[in-house]
């Protein structure tokens, strides 16, 4: 029979996993490929700041989309900048990271959020790419209430998309095409691999 004595009855101080960094994390991928829920679930289970991108454009990107009109180049490069700054000031704010929705869909916008961490050594940047087929996209955007981009503007963001490459090394990829109870499970591992490999066990200090 186990029997508690007064020394073991008295809780040791527990290590504990403290991360390096602060992180931002980028949910990325064409239109429908489901930024907005993994995003949210992300950002409510690590209890993290979490910025829709979409909210950030200016309104002429908003009425070209609306208008089944794509965003070129120019359109995207003050958004992107935007998003950065952004994430960088929420982590500024003191939030351990932050959660991005971007749709990131060529590499040199991926670049452009990346510039976080070269001005800052604190802080990682990490994208999880959700990678869908532009059928299954176009399923999902089709069933989609109340957003300005319609299935018609699947195609071109298909037509834009230059999925991230093996040397990006800090993009994770993770399949969306099953429930979203499983897709939000892989992003959860996907996250937990990340930052365990960023923690440092810290012992506590004997009084
Ligand atoms: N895993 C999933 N299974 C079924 N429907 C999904 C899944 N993920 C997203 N959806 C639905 O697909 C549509 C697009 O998702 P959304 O999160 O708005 O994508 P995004 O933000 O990338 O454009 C929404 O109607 C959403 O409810
Ligand atoms: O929810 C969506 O349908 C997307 O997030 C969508 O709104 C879009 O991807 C960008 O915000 C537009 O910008 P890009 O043309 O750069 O994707």
């Amino acid at each position: 029979m186990a029997s508690a004595t007064a020394a073991s009855s008295i809780a040791a101080p527990s290590s504990a996993a403290v991360p390096q960094h602060r992180h931002i994390w980028i949910i990325t991928g064409p239109a429908g490929c489901g930024k907005t829920s993994v995003a949210e679930y992300l950002a409510s289970t690590f209890t993290l700041p979490y910025l829709e991108g979409d909210s950030f454009h200016p309104q002429a990107n908003i009425e070209k989309m609306a208008n089944n009109i794509p965003l070129t180049d120019a359109d995207r490069w003050d958004w992107l900048i935007l998003l950065r700054d952004q994430a960088v000031a929420a982590l500024s704010s003191g939030a351990s990271g932050v959660v991005l929705t971007c749709s990131a869909l060529k590499r040199k916008y991926r670049d452009v959020i990346r510039v976080a961490s070269y001005n800052d050594n604190n802080v990682l940047v990490h994208f999880i790419y959700l990678s869908a087929t532009q059928e299954l996209l176009l399923q999902r955007v089709h069933g989609r209430v109340g957003h300005y981009m319609k299935d018609s503007m699947v195609k071109s963001q298909f037509d834009a998309l230059e999925p991230p490459t093996v040397d990006e090394r800090d993009v994770m990829s993770v399949d969306v095409s099953g429930d979203f109870a499983s897709v939000q499970q892989l992003a959860l591992e996907v996250v937990n691999q990340v930052m365990a490999s960023d923690a440092v066990i810290v012992q506590p200090t004997q009084a």
